[in-house]
């Protein structure tokens, strides 16, 4: 593998829609994730995103659009798709072969399989090496998936909601995991997630869909830099955030709370204050459902 690749895969997508006979999965998704680094594709159901993950996996072709990883297309491109391990929701394993059966699989299929590591992750998941994953729980069949693709360190590694099941020590343990061996091992990792106040932490950028459209792809930290809450009454509330985006009211009485998405300048935020006002950050989990609460869904 040579050096680049130890940083892992860049993916770069232009204008790609997807159909499924008559529904636009993806229509005109556009965005960037630079090699190396850990990112969230986040949207609710039905946003595109299991689509546009298959997409990048090469496990199909869009309408039209360009979709380039490690600057090149993925669709039946051998070396790219060597580099490319996704792991669904389930694990994605032999479901009759052991847990033993199934790592040795992914030694021999995987080029850069650490399957001394894979074994050390087996014991801290308490996954049982004699079980077939048809006879392990949901949970337990999900970690093995994340001990696969953890230990694959593919250099686009893509976890499609792959904690699904697994409870919060387990889920917990994985993302520790996981911050902790991409510093060791640079690569680049998406990882699809509902959970987002428990995976924000790990996120350098996050990628929101929207009914198959990309509503925003930004750094975690210049997201969170645009949302806050303007809490007070409701009159200044409401002069304190004329001309601001607001993306959400709540009335307590004759107490209102505003939340904001803007860019905001410091000047702004200093006249609520000096207004008696109190200002609050926004979990990433709440900008998101302000963001894509739309009315008829
Ligand atoms: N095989 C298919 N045939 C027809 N329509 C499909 C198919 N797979 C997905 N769709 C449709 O494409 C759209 C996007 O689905 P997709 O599974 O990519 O969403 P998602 O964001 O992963 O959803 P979820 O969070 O529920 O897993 C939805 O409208 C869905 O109904």
């Amino acid at each position: 593998m040579t050096a680049q690749h130890e940083a892992g895969f860049g993916v770069a997508v232009r204008d790609l829609t997807v159909r499924y006979g008559r529904t636009t999965a993806l229509g005109g998704v556009t965005f960037d994730l630079p090699a190396g680094g850990i990112y969230g594709l986040l949207g609710r159901n039905g946003s595109g995103k299991t689509t546009l993950l298959s997409v990048l996996a090469a496990m199909r072709r869009g309408a039209s659009g360009e979709v380039r990883v490690d600057g090149e297309d993925p669709f039946e491109n051998a070396r790219v798709m060597a580099g490319t391990g996704l792991v669904r929701e389930g694990g994605d394993v032999l479901a009759y072969e052991k847990v033993a059966t199934n790592l040795r699989y992914a030694a021999a299929m995987r080029p850069g399989f650490d399957a001394a590591w894979a074994e050390e992750l087996v014991d801290a998941f308490a996954l049982d090496r004699r079980k077939t994953p048809d006879h392990l729980s949901r949970g337990q069949r999900s970690a093995l998936g994340a001990v696969i693709g953890l230990a694959t360190r593919a250099p686009l590694t893509i976890f499609d909601e792959v904690h699904l099941g697994m409870d919060a020590p387990s889920r917990q343990r994985f993302y520790d995991v996981l911050l902790t061996d991409v510093v060791a091992h640079p690569r680049t990792v998406i990882l699809s997630s509902h959970l987002i106040g428990e995976v924000e932490h790990l996120l350098e950028r996050v990628v929101i869909l929207d009914g198959g459209r990309v509503l925003l792809c930004e750094e975690t930290d210049a997201l969170r830099a645009k949302g806050v809450t303007i809490t007070g009454p409701a009159d200044r509330v409401d002069a304190a955030v004329a001309g601001l985006g607001v993306v959400g009211t709540r009335d307590l009485g004759p107490t209102r709370q505003v939340t904001v998405f803007d860019d905001l300048d410091d000047g702004a935020l200093d006249r609520a204050a000096a207004a008696g006002l109190r200002l609050g950050g926004v979990p990433l989990q709440d900008l998101f459902i302000h963001l894509t609460a739309g009315e008829s869904r």
